[in-house]
């Protein structure tokens, strides 16, 4: 892309975009809050009291939704390779959540399991699809993994995904895990981003 395309796309995506415009109007760490909002308007993943762990969290738009709804009662664990700055209402995890310790860690703090798995996890894009697209899957299989342990037998699992290499593979195992699965495009996630993501609620018996 031309110098002038790439200033214009950048304009558009930090300055016209209603949804960056919204998040800093009403306080969002980042417009991704808007992503899970409209999903969540739809699917009502998150109740009040309810056990939340937010994967790929930083700088916070999801735990930040997630800790107002499930209020004083429920709760966040929320873990990223990047610092993120204090949420009330959110416990944060600083680790790669590939790494044992840390999954370890995370397991150690939900003794009584979780109600929603929500992986907001992307790799740091290369723009190398060979390359970018293993790397997402490698997360959103991570993530499926760790629900498979941790969620309630009526919980629910988000998880973002790539259209592209592996990504029907990906849809297959969801199906082989819950009774349902779903797959959402929020308006927020942009047009031209391969970007979706996929639910699955109802943790089904895993048969080899
Ligand atoms: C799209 S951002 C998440 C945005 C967030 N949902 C929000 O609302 O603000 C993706 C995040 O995934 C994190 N991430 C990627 N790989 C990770 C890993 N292996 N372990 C932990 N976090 C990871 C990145 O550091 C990045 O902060």
């Amino acid at each position: 892309m031309s110098k002038a395309g790439s200033s214009r796309r950048w304009l558009h995506e930090h300055i016209a975009d209603p949804y960056v415009r919204q998040a800093q109007a009403q306080g969002y760490r980042s417009r991704a809050s808007f992503k899970l909002l409209e999903i969540n308007q739809r699917d009502r993943l998150l109740q009040p009291g309810a056990t939340v762990v937010d994967l790929g969290a930083a700088p916070g738009g999801w735990s930040q939704v997630a800790s107002t709804i499930v209020g004083p009662r429920g709760r966040v664990l929320a873990v990223d390779l990047l610092e993120m700055a204090l949420l009330p209402g959110v416990e944060f995890i600083l680790g790669d959540f590939g790494d044992a310790a840390v999954l370890e860690q995370m397991l150690g703090l939900l003794p009584d399991g979780a109600d929603l798995v929500m992986s907001d996890m992307a790799p740091n894009l290369s723009g190398v699809r060979d390359v970018d697209q293993p790397a997402a899957l490698h997360l959103a299989e991570l993530a499926l993994d760790f629900a498979g342990r941790v969620l309630k037998p009526r919980g629910a699992l988000l998880v973002k995904c790539f259209e592209g290499a592996g990504s029907q593979a990906l849809r297959v195992e969801f199906a082989r895990h819950f009774e349902q699965v779903l797959v959402r495009k929020p308006d927020a996630s942009r047009d031209r981003s391969r970007e979706h993501y996929l639910i699955g609620r109802g943790m089904l018996p895993i048969t080899p």
